[in-house]
């Protein structure tokens, strides 16, 4: 078996300029899958409530849930880095943010995942100053959807691009170690990567992002309904789950995958 996955393998990758795959899993089936396929990066993502539950949000997930889906997909992982996110308003405040994130990474988490901008700082360097890896989940946020008023392209004008690179490298120097970018222009999220030192994933975010995340449903067609721009279907020229999550991993190291009609321009 390969050598698990660390931040620092990430780190390694964005040197080399070498893109990397992620996907979610909420089971340790899909988790055994996605890691034994070659996938560096496991994401348990509050997406689980649209995803398993049926919601039209992410918002009714709990912490609760999170721990239970985090402790499936740790035993199923094969190597993979676990990176769970932090369900809304359980990092409301930092102590709360503190306890919660304990949990998770007591439930076999290697990381956390938190959206927000210059308000998380000081939860960041908390958790960081503590031994809790952090990523920081800028772009579209889905837990700000009421916010926003629907799942909508963040940063298009230029005052929204600036301020977004200026909130990832304050995110950075709190100690966010990974930075997720979802549904931004290629244009800018390739200027947030070139900005940071930490590895950048991207969905919906262009091809120059360092790594690559999906919803796995997603990329298996499984979704109903029509999916988002940044989907591809990586079933559809397979002949199985395993065939089409190893194609996936490929296109993406190989930058075939996004392609422009994935991605959103300024
Ligand atoms: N199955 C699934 N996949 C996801 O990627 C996902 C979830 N669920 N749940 C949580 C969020 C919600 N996400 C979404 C949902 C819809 C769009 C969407 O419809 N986007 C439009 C862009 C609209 C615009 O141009 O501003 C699109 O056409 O892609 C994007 C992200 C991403 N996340
Ligand atoms: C789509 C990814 C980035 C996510 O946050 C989730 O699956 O919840
Ligand atoms: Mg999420």
């Amino acid at each position: 078996m390969p050598m698990a996955v660390t931040i620092n393998t990430l780190r390694e990758y964005k040197q080399k300029g070498e893109a990397f795959a992620a996907l979610t899993s909420y089971d340790a089936t899909f988790a055994h899958a996605v890691s034994s396929a070659g996938v560096d990066v496991i994401l348990i993502g509050d997406s689980l409530g649209m995803v398993l539950q049926g919601h039209d949000s992410t918002l009714p997930v709990t912490m609760e849930q999170m721990v239970y889906h985090t402790r499936a997909v740790a035993k199923g992982n094969q190597g993979a880095l676990v990176v769970a996110d932090m369900p809304f308003m359980s990092y409301g405040t930092t102590e709360q943010a503190l306890n919660n994130a304990a949990e998770l990474m007591r439930a076999g988490a290697q990381m956390v995942k938190l959206e927000g901008t210059d308000w998380m700082t000081d939860t960041i360097s908390a958790l960081s100053q503590r031994g809790v890896p952090v990523c920081a989940h800028l772009g579209l946020t889905p837990q700000f959807v009421n916010k926003f008023g629907g799942y909508k392209v963040q940063g298009r004008d230029e005052h929204h691009a600036e301020q977004m690179i200026e909130h990832a490298c304050l995110l950075e120097r709190a100690g966010a170690d990974v930075i997720v970018l979802e549904c931004v222009p290629a244009p800018l999220a390739a200027r947030i990567t070139q900005a940071v030192k930490a590895p950048v994933i991207g969905i919906g975010a262009g091809a120059d992002t360092d790594g690559q995340v999906l919803v796995v449903h997603d990329m298996l067609g499984l979704t109903p309904g029509r999916p988002p721009r940044f989907v591809k279907n990586f079933l559809a020229e397979s002949d199985s789950v395993q065939d089409a999550i190893k194609a996936y991993v490929d296109a993406v190291r190989r930058r075939q995958f996004p392609a422009e009609e994935h991605s959103f321009q300024a």
